[in-house]
């Protein structure tokens, strides 16, 4: 292949963040019609690498290219004129506006000066056909879910005909299906000329979108090398270091305790008779495709939404519906989808954003305790392994997964003893997948109840004691022990109704 196929470059790139070096002499080459996966443990360097090559932050040394140009004093405007596009992994979209308007955003088609609906909304569809998607252009995204909004972001980046584009894990709240279709869209955006780069934990999607591979660790890069050319075990061992602990705990017998939580007839606009027990002592897991009403259920059972009927019991007792803040001094404990919108404080130190869930063990007479904040976090910050340079560093310039780790440890410090945990290892290296199954089963032979909603069944399957499968905002199967099998519960999962 020619130099003229390099799209984007960076040379010797360093970059430090005060305590770290994200970026270490870093060699990174990406040529046209290439499908380059980025793969590393959490706090790798791989976002760092992309917004280096998005213009979104600038090296310390070495050169970075797009197209030739070098980006040294580019903002991310120019270097998305340069044609980078990039989707994040928080998602940008505004969620009472239709797919329609946020794939134009600011750029809406107009005639004659005034916004022309009518041509927007075609050119939305065409946009999303580009993708191989169909949407209903005329809903507010907010009513997609997580998939659904993924695919909107990818069709408004491809829009921008680039000839980089830069993925930060698309799927990683995805379904199988929906996987599918990110899939399917990537190739046929790289069969185009486009060099894309794929950010994933997941080795079976790497496999199948992309031809090259590229490991980072700590700051460095370890080898690029062609897919199909090393075993998944290799190459974790090549993220890692080392060789890979041992496999998460298996499944064991359902607890035969009294529900804690229990759900009866809950109505709401996606779910349709909703019954659900939780027991102390379980992972309950529950499957579903998307749409199929997990994070509702959740949330209705939490008291994040008010169902318009149904009854919900906690420990016996009868709930007031959505009644949030009553439930979480109760001892319940969620750690929602969408940690930026929902999960965490980002200027407020790890410390802080842990020890939120209950100020009184670090406070004396009603004050807080500064040494007892940073010993009750750092125990929490070494059991889970959370990258931190200090425990007072704001939480929001910490990696995805290390943000997700200090969201469950919140819940660890308040000691609730129901744990409903909405895509927990979504943006979770492999290792601290691992590490985070451990403290859920813990969690679970401590006498506590964890509910684990998951789109990826292969964890579910690996890991639950019991699992509730649902479709169309109902619970259709339930399975315990032995019966858990990976591919009977993706058949209850996806059969029609
Ligand atoms: N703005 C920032 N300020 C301080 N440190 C930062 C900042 N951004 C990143 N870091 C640190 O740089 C290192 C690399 O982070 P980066 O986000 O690139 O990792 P990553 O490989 O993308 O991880 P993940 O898989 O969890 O998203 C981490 O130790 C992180 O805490």
């Amino acid at each position: 292949m020619s130099n003229t196929d390099v799209v984007a470059e960076v040379r010797a790139g360093t970059k430090r963040y005060p305590g770290v070096t994200a970026l270490s002499d870093v060699d990174f080459t990406v040529r046209r019609g290439e499908v380059r996966a980025l793969l590393g443990k959490n706090g790798a360097g791989k976002s760092t690498l992309i917004k280096v090559l998005s213009g979104a932050e600038h090296l310390d040394s070495g050169e970075a290219f797009v197209r030739g140009r070098p980006l040294a004093g580019l903002g991310t405007r120019d270097v998305a004129g340069l044609g980078v596009a990039t989707v994040y992994q928080e998602l940008s979209l505004v969620p009472d506006m239709t797919v329609a308007e946020n794939l134009f955003l600011g750029a809406w088609p107009r005639s004659r000066g005034a916004i022309d609906l009518r041509r927007m909304r075609a050119e939305a569809r065409e946009a999303m056909a580009r993708i191989g998607v169909h949407l209903d252009v005329d809903s507010p995204v907010d009513s997609l879910g997580s998939a659904g909004q993924q695919l909107v972001e990818i069709a408004r980046a491809v829009g921008q005909r680039p000839a980089l584009l830069i993925l930060d894990e698309p799927t990683s709240s995805l379904a199988a299906a929906e996987v599918r279709q990110v899939i399917d869209a990537v190739r046929h955006v790289a069969e185009q000329g486009v060099a894309v780069i794929y950010v994933s934990h997941r080795m079976d999607e790497i496999r199948q979108v992309a031809d090259t591979a590229t490991v980072v660790r700590d700051g460095r890069i370890v080898e690029t090398l062609p897919v199909g050319t090393a075993s998944t075990q290799e190459i974790v061992t090549m993220m890692l270091g080392t060789a890979p602990d041992a496999l998460a705990p298996r499944a064991r017998r359902p607890s035969a305790e009294r529900p804690v939580l229990s759900a009866r007839g809950l109505v709401s606009e996606k779910l349709h008779g909703l019954d659900l027990d939780v027991r102390p002592g379980e992972i309950l897991g529950i499957a579903g495709v998307l749409g199929s009403g997990r994070t509702e259920a959740l949330r209705a059972l939490v008291g994040l939404d008010r169902p318009d009927a149904g009854e919900i019991r906690l420990r016996g007792e009868a709930v007031r519906p959505g009644a949030f803040a009553a439930m979480l001094r109760r001892g319940l404990g969620i750690t929602p989808e969408n940690r930026r919108r929902q999960g965490i404080v980002p200027l407020l130190g790890v410390d802080e954003n842990i020890v939120i869930s209950d100020l009184r063990r670090v406070s004396r007479s009603g004050v807080l305790d500064r040494r007892a904040v940073r010993r009750a976090a750092q125990t929490l910050i070494d059991r889970l392994a959370i990258k931190t340079a200090r425990p007072g560093t704001p939480i929001g310039t910490l990696s995805g997964g290390n943000q997700q780790k200090a969201v469950l440890a919140r819940w660890l410090h308040a000691g609730s003893d129901v744990l409903l945990l909405d895509e927990p290892t979504r943006g979770v290296d492999v290792e601290a997948k691992r590490q985070i199954y451990h403290q859920m089963r813990e969690l679970a032979d401590d006498g506590r109840a964890v509910v684990f909603v998951s789109s990826e069944v292969e964890e579910l399957a690996d890991i639950c004691d019991r699992i509730v499968v649902l479709r169309g905002g109902r619970a259709v199967a339930e399975l315990s022990g032995d019966e858990i099998e990976l591919n009977r519960v993706l058949a209850l999962a996806i059969a029609e109704e």
